[in-house]
This record gives structure tokens, C-alpha cells and sequence, in this order.
């Protein structure tokens, strides 16, 4: 058995941890998939070059009615998936070389295999030639991540679907696309490939996509999705079968049992946390019903010197999350005695489909239910000048605050830019700025996206 001073599982987050303040430290690091995690390699960063190319593909459908006429004359899908991987491989592959190989890592030794524990603190790898290495350290850091699950659903197994790890690096463009799910990857996956002119069906078996947004946004998502894809809610998918080169799903829905054919399907209904192939279990570490690992404020797992970050233990699954996370672990790692807790106060997110859709804190569901006291106001885009001059015609701004504080509690947005344009509520709310001092307190430029944000703050009644 060989000892480290410290084991880091996985390299997505994790390999962040590691910078020259580590140089004393005799280090392990464990990967069993590419370097680089999910979102460099199937995540964040492929996903959203490929919504570029479709928000561009998108354009002259929108520009028409603007007076700006333009066709487009093609979408050269090889060419784009190959100039997208053609820039994500080399820094997966540079990364491992780094990590592997450079004079900055002498005090480094990577492991390319499965880590799977056998007790506390006890790792067996199984490295890609088939040989086990067993490995030990007083502190472990675990950012195994998570990976794609698929429905329990007869006949899927054995019709070849895709996943968001395959899809982007399909040999060609499909005819038709279905995406079974209506979350994060399907919204996103179904901008991209109808803007690319595929003809494309989402399978959603609730009454709305992204159901878990303000019902406000979901709604107004629906509809607005509802004449571009062939949108089938509440539907139940009982089996699926194919036929050549087509792929059949026989759905149940309220009026009655239909079917849904297409050459690529796309499964998209969430992922489930890696402590299982990790067997955090063997090795004393906790784990709550949904398979993440339990943490503390510090990160810290219920074993002594074993920390953990990202989607492992996460519920949020976003990489901002892991890595504020992976920031918290790196600093309590290096100074045991003055830990920090992570801050999972207002944790935003985004949806990089069409419109692009951003939230942080309480929906008005939630709120409700919460029984707190809350005021609501919206202001849509179109009524404030630059939106008015896109001559926009869904985006909005849906903000709820505490009005005995003045604090913001939920602010969600759909519309052009709504990722950046939602960032000065981030920071008011992670900062306590009252919302009528955050309106009034300061210039907002005209005629500036924000002023949709500033006309929102205006209409709050507080008390
Ligand atoms: C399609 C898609 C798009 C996304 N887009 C966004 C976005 O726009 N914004 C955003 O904030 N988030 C996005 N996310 C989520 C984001 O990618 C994840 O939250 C983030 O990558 C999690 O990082 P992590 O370090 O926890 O895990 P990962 O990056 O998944 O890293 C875990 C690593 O551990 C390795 N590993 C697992 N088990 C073992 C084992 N037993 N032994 C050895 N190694 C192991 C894996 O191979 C992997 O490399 C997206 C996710 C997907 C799937
Ligand atoms: N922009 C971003 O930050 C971004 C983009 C993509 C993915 N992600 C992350 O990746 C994770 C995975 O994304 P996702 O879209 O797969 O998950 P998700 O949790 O966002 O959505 C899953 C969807 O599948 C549906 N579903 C679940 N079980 C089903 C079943 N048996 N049959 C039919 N539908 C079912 C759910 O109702 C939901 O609509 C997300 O949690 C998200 O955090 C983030």
C-alpha cells in the first residue's frame, strides 16, 4: 500500500484543488474518465459553444420581422462539432500531461483508473491495464462527480440511445431528434438542434418544461417551446422499440397511448451522484437517500480528513457550486485551523437555451409555501428602451422580496441575456443591499439591458 499526504478523486473540480502551496504535499490524484471532469468535456463548455452556433443559426428566422432579411444556407455540423472538440480535447489532454508529466508536479502521481474504497481511507485502484494499486493518506478529497442516469423504461436499454455525453459528437445531424426529459439538457439540447433545422419532440411527463423554474418562467417556457418543438406533456413513456433506422417510443398520455418516431433519441432525465463506483460507503462515509455524500459546512464527510465537492455531494449539480466548493476544501485543507464554510445562500443558475432563462433564491411557489410575507413584481422587457427596441416580445423580470427587510428572496428572468443581466441580483442579495437603495443607490446606463432589472426593483411595494 502506498501513502500520500492527500488523495484527490477526480479531476473536474479537483484538479483545481492543487496549486503551488501544495509543493510539500505527496499527492495523489485518481481519474478514471477523461482529465478535465464533465464540464470541460461533455458539460458546460461544449454545450454552450455548440448554443453559439445556434443562437447565430437562430438569427435571420428572428431578424425578418426587424427588416433584415438573411437566409441560412446551411449548418455544417461536422465542421462544428469538430473545430468545438478540436479546441476541448487538447486541454483535457494538456491538463493530464500537465498534471502528469511537468516539473510543477514532481510531488504528484496520477492514477489513471477506478478508485473504489475498501475501508476508511483505504482506496483500491484498478488502473486501465487491468492491475490494482492500493493507496492511503490522512486526507482524501472526493469530486467523483456524477453521471447520466436513464429511466427504467422496457425496450430503451436496446435501442441505442444518446446521452449528453454522446449526442455532441454525433457522426451526423439527425432528421428528427427526441429528447425524453424537460430539464437543464433538454431545453438546451432543443435550442441547439432545431435551430440547426432539426426537426425535434420533447417527452416531458409532467405538465411543463423546466417544471423546477418560477411557474411564471416554466409556463411561459412551455408556451413559447410549445411553436417551435413538438411538445408532448404528461405523458408516460411505456416502451420503446426500433425499427431500422427508426426509433420508436410508445408514450401514454391524456388522450390515450401514442407513438413518437425519430432517428436519434435523446435521454436527458437527470444524473445520479458517483459514491456508488466509489463505495464511499466501505469507506465509513456517509450518504443521504439521494446517493450524495454528506457534508458539512466545511465539506467535511463524516470521516475525519475526508472532504468532498461538486456534484458527489452537491444537490445543486452546477460547476460555479463546485467550484466555490473545491476553493472552501483548498483553504481548509492548507489551514486546518481556521476552516471556512461554503456559502450556499443564493446559489443562481441558468438555462443557456431560447430565451435564455436565469434564477437565484426562492421561486414563488417556494415562497408560499414558506409562509413567509413576500411582495412580487414583474417588468417585461419590452417596456423598457432597449428591449423595446429589440421590439422583444416574452422576455421578463419576476423578482419577490421580504418587504418588511427590503430584501431580495427569488429573482428570476427570462429573456436576451438573461444570464449576465441577472448578476447585480446575485450580488445584492449575497451582499444584503436593500432592494430600493440597489434601484435607487446608483446610475444604471441607459438605454442598458440592466434597466429591465432597475424598472423591476422600482415596482416592489415595500413596506
Ligand atoms: C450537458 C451538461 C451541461 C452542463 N452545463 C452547465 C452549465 O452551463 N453551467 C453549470 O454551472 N453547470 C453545468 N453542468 C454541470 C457541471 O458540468 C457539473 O456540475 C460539474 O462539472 C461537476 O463537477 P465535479 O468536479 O463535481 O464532477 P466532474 O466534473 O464530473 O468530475 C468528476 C471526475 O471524477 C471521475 N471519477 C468518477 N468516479 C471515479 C472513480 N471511482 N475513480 C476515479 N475517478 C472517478 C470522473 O471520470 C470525472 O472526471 C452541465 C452538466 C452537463 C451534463
Ligand atoms: N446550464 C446549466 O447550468 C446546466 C445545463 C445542463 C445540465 N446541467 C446540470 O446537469 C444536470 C442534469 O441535467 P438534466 O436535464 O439531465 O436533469 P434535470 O434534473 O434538469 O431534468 C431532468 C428531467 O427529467 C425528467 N424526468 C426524470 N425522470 C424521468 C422519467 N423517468 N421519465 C421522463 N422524464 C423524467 C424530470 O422531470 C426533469 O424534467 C442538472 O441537474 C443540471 O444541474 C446544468
Amino acid at each position: 500500500m502506498r501513502t500520500f499526504d492527500l488523495v484527490i478523486i477526480g479531476t473536474g473540480s479537483g484538479n483545481s484543488i492543487l496549486d503551488p502551496r501544495f509543493k510539500d504535499w505527496n499527492v495523489a490524484v485518481v481519474e478514471k474518465g477523461t482529465f478535465g471532469g464533465t464540464c470541460l468535456n461533455v458539460g458546460c463548455i461544449p454545450t454552450k459553444m455548440f448554443v453559439h452556433t445556434a443562437d447565430l443559426a437562430a438569427t435571420p428566422g428572428a431578424s425578418a420581422r426587424l427588416g433584415v432579411d438573411s437566409t441560412l444556407d446551411g449548418v455544417r455540423w461536422d465542421d462544428i462539432r469538430d473545430r468545438i472538440f478540436g479546441r476541448i480535447d487538447p486541454i483535457a489532454a494538456g491538463g493530464r500531461e500537465y498534471r502528469k508529466n511537468h516539473a510543477d508536479n514532481s510531488n504528484v502521481t496520477v492514477f489513471e483508473g477506478t478508485g473504489r474504497f475498501t475501508e476508511p481511507k483505504v482506496l483500491e485502484v484498478t488502473l486501465t491495464d487491468g492491475t490494482k494499486q492500493t493507496i492511503t493518506a490522512p486526507k482524501f478529497v472526493l469530486a467523483a462527480g456524477g453521471r447520466v442516469t436513464a429511466p427504467d423504461v422496457p425496450g430503451l436499454a436496446e435501442v441505442g440511445y444518446e446521452t449528453s455525453d454522446t449526442i455532441m459528437r454525433l457522426a451526423k445531424l439527425p432528421k428528427k431528434l427526441t429528447i425524453l426529459g424537460s430539464g437543464f439538457v433538454a431545453a438546451e439540447f432543443a435550442h441547439v438542434f432545431s435551430s440547426y433545422g432539426v426537426d425535434v419532440t420533447v417527452v416531458a411527463r409532467s405538465g411543463a418544461l423546466l417544471r423546477s423554474e418560477d411557474d411564471d418562467i416554466s409556463g411561459r417556457f412551455t408556451a413559447l417551446a410549445q411553436e417551435k418543438w413538438d411538445v408532448r406533456l404528461d405523458r408516460k413513456t411505456v416502451r420503446a422499440e426500433r425499427d431500422g433506422d427508426v426509433i420508436r417510443l410508445h408514450l401514454e398520455g391524456p388522450s390515450g397511448a401514442e407513438t413518437v418516431e425519430s432517428d436519434v433519441l435523446l435521454v436527458a432525465v437527470g444524473r445520479t451522484p458517483n459514491s456508488d463506483i466509489l463505495d464511499v460507503v466501505a469507506g465509513g462515509v456517509a450518504v443521504a437517500p439521494t446517493g450524495h455524500v454528506v457534508v458539512d459546512e466545511y465539506q467535511r464527510t463524516t470521516v475525519d480528513g475526508v472532504y468532498a465537492v461538486g456534484d458527489i455531494s452537491s444537490p445543486y449539480e452546477l460547476k460555479h457550486v463546485a467550484n466555490h466548493e473545491a476553493r472552501i476544501v483548498q483553504h481548509n485543507l492548507l489551514h486546518p485551523e481556521d476552516l471556512r464554510k461554503a456559502d450556499h445562500r443564493f446559489v443562481p443558475h441558468a438555462v443557456f437555451t431560447s430565451p435564455q432563462i436565469a434564477s437565484v433564491g426562492l421561486t414563488e411557489r417556494e415562497a408560499k409555501a414558506s409562509s413567509q410575507r413576500y411582495v412580487v413584481a414583474e417588468q417585461a422587457y419590452a417596456d423598457i428602451a432597449y428591449g423595446w427596441a429589440m421590439e422583444d416580445t416574452s422576455g421578463f423580470v419576476k423578482l419577490l422580496a421580504d418587504p418588511a427587510s427590503g430584501q431580495l428572496i427569488g429573482a428570476h428572468i427570462m429573456g436576451p441575456q438573461a444570464a449576465s443581466v441577472i448578476q447585480p441580483l446575485i450580488q445584492a442579495m449575497s451582499f444584503g443591499l436593500r432592494a430600493d437603495d440597489m434601484a435607487r443607490g446608483q446610475y444604471w446606463i441607459h438605454p442598458g439591458m440592466p434597466e429591465v432589472v432597475e424598472n423591476a426593483l422600482l415596482k416592489l411595494v415595500l413596506d
